[in-house]
């Protein structure tokens, strides 16, 4: 019978109930199947043994950089990576060119992602007009198009006065706001971490300032008005710190950390290679092992891939004017193992619970779960498969890859959406 599935003998971790223990699970229409309510003759067996069978990763923060830049990656190319990557959701930024701050535009992204998708596209729309920071973005009808929280990604607004009346509405309209936080008259003109690298190199500092300022003006506003805060991207030491006491308070803040900023540091840029260059800027290594401290925790809810293409001629010019971004969503799992399950600051359930279950939940997205019942959004991950990165390889059109030639372990070797396989290696 085709869409009935049996994943024979892998390891079953779901977070969202505890369960980690050795078995079969079933798929049956789409949807995790009850075996004891199902005969099972004619099932397609998939053998899972020596795999990690989990609930299908999702990824908070994706530049499908549709409409606008197809050149760079497109909805079908975008979704296509993140299948290999293990995820079966991902939520689109909105900084494309027309950028999403009407109805009509995330209209046609959800069209196109249902006839282009191979996994499941969150749109997210914009905090203000043409993400200018000027005025306002219609929050009301972008919500009532199916966003999912409203966000600037790529940009900040600036005005304090407009951020409380955004964050007003925002939690009038109970959607969180995913915020870039970046002052931007502090890192201004920045291309890299202001440290004793910065200086070394030669190269425009940006200062940890830069994104601690907006954090903590952002926690602010957030307990002044009730709404909901996710910082994306953090990447200082001082960012953890201020989340860590405003979750104390109980301010409803969330936050998130990329994996290149769990696993490099400023040092990285000594050969000037642009695929090392993003925003915010990779930090020291102190601010690394605060942010693994961060993830340890629970200070930061979550691992994103912040997944950033960019066309290899706008990389290859002087470190100066390439583009800031890199890509993720095909190394994002095997670095994040690399960083915190090699280093054991985390076992398997655990980072399996920050690259599912919490994004689903801060987000209230289906998925992360493998409850009988739920829609089939699930990985198989061969946790001991050894391979090396290669960006020629990648599905996504980016090859802006940090992670070149790395060796890596552990991979997804299936990834299903709803009952259907949209990946397998
Ligand atoms: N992270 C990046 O370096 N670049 C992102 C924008 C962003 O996430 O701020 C992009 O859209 O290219
Ligand atoms: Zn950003
Ligand atoms: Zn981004």
């Amino acid at each position: 019978m085709s869409g009935f599935y049996r994943l024979a003998g892998g390891r079953i971790v779901d977070p969202s109930c505890g369960r980690d223990e050795i078995g079969d699970l079933f798929v049956a229409a789409g949807r995790i199947a009850d075996p004891a309510s199902l005969p099972q003759e004619s099932w397609e067996r998939i053998d899972a043994s020596g795999c990690i069978v989990a609930p299908g990763l999702i990824d908070l923060h994706v530049h499908l950089r549709e409409p606008g830049d197809p050149q760079k990656e497109t909805i079908a190319s975008g979704t296509r990576a993140a299948a290999a990557g293990g995820f079966t959701a991902v939520v689109a930024m909105p900084n494309t060119r027309p950028p999403a701050d009407q109805p009509n535009t995330i209209g046609w992204i959800r069209e196109r992602a249902k006839e282009q998708g191979a996994v499941r596209v969150y749109p997210t729309g914009c905090l203000s007009e043409g993400r200018k920071g000027e005025k306002l973005a219609p929050l009301g009808s972008l919500r009532a198009a199916g966003v999912v929280a409203f966000t600037d990604d790529g940009g900040c607004i600036q005005d304090a006065g407009l951020m409380r009346r955004v964050m007003e509405y925002a939690a009038m309209l109970g959607l969180p706001i995913l915020e870039h936080c970046e002052e931007t008259s502090v890192s201004g003109g920045g291309t890299m971490h202001e440290g004793y690298w910065s200086t070394v190199l030669g190269l425009r500092g940006w200062p940890s300032l830069a994104e601690e300022l907006i954090v903590s003006r952002d926690i602010l506003l957030a307990e002044l008005t009730g709404a909901r805060l996710h910082c994306q991207h953090l990447s200082t030491a001082g960012s953890v710190r201020l989340v860590r006491e405003a979750k104390r308070r109980g301010v409803a803040v969330s936050a998130e950390v990329t994996p290149h900023h769990l696993a490099l540091t400023d040092g990285a840029l000594v050969d000037y290679d642009t695929n090392f260059k993003m925003n915010p800027p990779l930090g020291s290594e102190a601010d690394r092992e605060a942010l693994l401290e961060g993830i340890a925790d629970g200070t930061i809810d979550l691992i994103a891939s912040d997944h950033a293409p960019h066309c290899s001629f706008e990389k290859e010019v002087e470190f100066d004017r390439a583009p800031f971004g890199v890509v993720g969503l095909e190394t994002m799992l095997a670095v994040s193992a690399d960083a915190l399950v090699k280093t054991k600051i985390l076992d398997w359930p655990a980072l399996i619970q920050r690259l599912s279950t919490v994004p689903a939940r801060i987000l209230g997205l289906p998925g992360g779960t493998l409850t009988a019942g739920a829609p089939a959004d699930l990985v198989v991950i061969d946790p001991n498969l050894e391979w090396i990165v290669d960006p020629q390889a990648f599905l996504s059109r980016g090859r802006n890859s940090p992670f070149a030639g790395w060796e890596l372990r552990g991979r997804a070797i299936l990834t299903m959406v709803e009952g259907k396989i949209v990946w397998r290696l």
